[in-house]
């Protein structure tokens, strides 16, 4: 009951709909119980007495309540229907939109698969159960309360002689549901279990033919397929086996009232129209007991989905906004950024940076180099306020970012990130997704920044183009370019380039790197890397390995010392004997004995190099 009441915030407000809903059908289940009276009328106040000029108005009177519960049962279905359906719109919205703003630590552990289904399945649960799964719940109770008096009222002895096999048959109901249940999820998590493999294997087609495996996919979907098959034999199994041991409880109690009326209405001590009515009412008495295990399923399964949908919706918030937390004035921000003895460890791991320091004054390029793993998007991560910093600080302008918003920090800051995500929209939309109000010119502008205008203008409908899931496929290399474009839009004080050229072969690189030279004038620039060609301009360059910072300079100057950095330009420029082109020219070609030196190549620097 404590999921119902934390729940109440989203049915309370249509608590109109759920009495009426409630009200309309108690009202026709009251009317269907004017049947079983009207028989026992007709039979021993019309028929036995002979009145047949009765008849045309009973009819009249009959239809005149099935009307009547027809229109209750029709505003029943569609108070019911409507509340349903406000109330669920409003969990999918306050579900959705808590998470958007959960943190990056809840997503590191989330399952898509398992988000989707509380968005899906048990919302669908809720939906059902509140519009009309706890109505049909409470009519149950009327039917049966409402059919048990009436049937004590026109003679007690025979209505209790007929609920003898009644508690058998709410037993067997309850278990019939116990076990058809698990079934059913079993049939339903094999089923998600095919789709998968499903799914797979289209997604990932190339895969599978490259590697000749297709006699391995076909087994291993007939072994899902087959427990699919199994599933569902079990489920029928279950059915055939409880459905006439029910049918036959159920028949019991019409056997004895049938038995024992007949031999009342001989002795008169019934009439036979009252035997009649009371044959009608046991049908209001056994099918809520049929029914029984479904709604006591049924509840505690929306208890369950109740759960889940709560548990999302309260959620701590890793990353939130101070009391009092201050926002940034955009015009006045100048990115100058500094970190200051940042240690961080993600939840339960080593940490992943240690006392990591840098001084980026605004306009300033900083590039990190170092391994997978060593720490490099962790520094970018904690700069957004993916996470919060617990040991050290990291200022912006000179205040601490957790002092100020979150939603203000992240809006002086633009991310090109290595693994680009396109929206299923057009490339116009992709490229404004960060500035809606973006003209068509200064989407143009950026694109072209990004060395992406001409590849836009090749496609059939330009920058209308669909892209994302359902649109057009594009390369690595293009879909990097839109998401530089999208980032060079929004203007922003700091810029954030996380591997962000990897999928673009070098002369691109190259042209877009030049490009990048214009517009990261006067903003502060991070640039994570694995090739020295993409950082050799920074200002200062970092060399992180396992979290700890092992060299730093410019490119100049970590070319003169012995080192990571030295060992990787080595790797990475080994077939050629100076570079062709850029700052590092004269350097390297100073050093170039001093490169030759060391020979000694880690595997760590071979992973480094690319
Ligand atoms: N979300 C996370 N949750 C837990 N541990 C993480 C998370 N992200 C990174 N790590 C761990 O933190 C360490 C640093 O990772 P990070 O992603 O910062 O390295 P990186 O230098 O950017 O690597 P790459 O070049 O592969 O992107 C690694 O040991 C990694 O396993």
């Amino acid at each position: 009951m404590d999921v119902f009441r934390q729940l109440k915030q989203f049915y309370w407000p249509e608590k109109k709909l759920l009495f009426v809903s409630i009200f309309c059908l108690a009202v026709a289940t009251g009317l269907g119980l004017v049947y079983p009276n009207l028989l026992r009328y007709l039979i021993d106040d019309v028929i036995s007495k002979k009145n047949f000029g009765l008849v045309p108005k009973l009819s009249l009177f009959v239809v005149g309540v099935v009307s009547l519960k027809g229109m209750f049962q029709f505003f029943h279905g569609l108070s019911g229907g409507r509340l349903g359906n406000r109330v669920a719109f409003h969990m999918r919205n306050a579900l959705y939109e808590k998470l958007q703003y959960l943190s990056f630590q809840y997503y590191d552990q989330a399952r898509t698969g398992d988000l989707m289904s509380r968005l899906t399945a048990d919302l669908e649960q809720i939906r059902q159960f509140i519009g009309f799964g706890f109505a049909q719940l409470l009519n149950v109770m009327f039917m049966l309360i409402f059919g048990t008096a009436m049937m004590f009222s026109i003679n007690w002895k025979l209505a209790l002689l007929t609920m003898i096999s009644m508690p058998f048959l709410a037993y067997t109901a309850i278990r019939f549901e116990g076990k058809i249940h698990p079934a059913f999820r079993q049939v339903r998590q094999s089923l998600s279990t095919m789709t998968t493999a499903v799914q797979e294997n289209i997604t990932g087609v190339r895969t599978v033919k490259s590697f000749a495996r297709e006699p391995h996919e076909v087994d291993k979907f007939s072994l899902r397929n087959e427990t699919y098959r199994s599933m569902n034999i079990q489920t029928s199994s279950i059915w055939a086996k409880y459905f006439p041991i029910m049918e036959i409880l159920a028949n019991l109690s019409v056997i004895i009232l049938l038995g024992a009326g007949g031999y009342m209405v001989i002795n008169n001590t019934i009439t036979l129209g009252e035997l009649v009515a009371c044959f009608s009412l046991i049908w209001y008495i056994i099918s809520p007991m049929w029914g029984l295990g479904f709604h006591i399923n049924n509840f505690t399964n929306t208890k369950a989905s109740g759960e889940k949908i709560l548990d999302v919706l309260h959620q701590y918030l890793h990353v939130k906004d101070q009391p009092n937390a201050a926002a940034l004035n955009d015009s006045e921000v100048k990115g100058h950024v500094r970190f200051e003895n940042v240690t961080f460890a993600y939840p339960e791991k080593q940490p992943a940076l240690y006392n990591f320091s840098v001084d980026a004054p605004p306009g300033s390029v900083i590039g990190l180099l170092g391994s997978t793993g060593s720490g490099k998007s962790t520094v970018i991560s904690l700069l957004m306020r993916a996470y919060n910093v617990k040991d050290g600080k990291i200022t912006l302008d000179g205040k601490d970012v957790r002092s100020l918003q979150v939603k203000s920090v992240r809006d002086q800051i633009a991310t090109v990130f290595q693994e680009t995500f396109l929206f299923s929209s057009t490339i116009r939309n992709n490229i404004a997704y960060g500035q809606k109000d973006a003209t068509m010119e200064e989407i143009v502008r950026a694109a072209k920044f990004a060395k992406a205008h001409d590849f836009i203008m090749e496609l059939p409908e330009g920058y209308d183009t669909v892209v994302g899931e359902r649109g057009l496929g594009l390369s690595g290399g293009q879909k990097q370019r839109i998401s530089i474009a999208r980032a060079l839009l929004k203007d922003p004080k700091i810029l954030i380039l996380d591997d962000a050229t990897s999928a673009v072969d070098m002369e691109t690189e190259h042209e877009i790197q030049a490009g990048f030279g214009e517009v990261m004038k006067g903003r502060t620039t991070f640039i994570i890397a694995h090739r020295i060609s993409s950082l050799k301009h920074a200002d200062e360059i970092i060399v992180l390995d396992e979290g700890r910072v092992v060299q730093r300079g410019t490119h100049e100057e970590l070319l003169q010392q012995e080192g990571l950095y030295r060992q990787t330009y080595n790797i990475q420029y080994a077939d050629q004997p100076r570079e062709q082109s850029g700052a590092g020219e004269a350097a390297a070609a100073a050093y170039e004995p001093a490169l030759k030196a060391d020979k000694h190549v880690s595997s760590l620097e071979r992973r480094l190099a690319h």
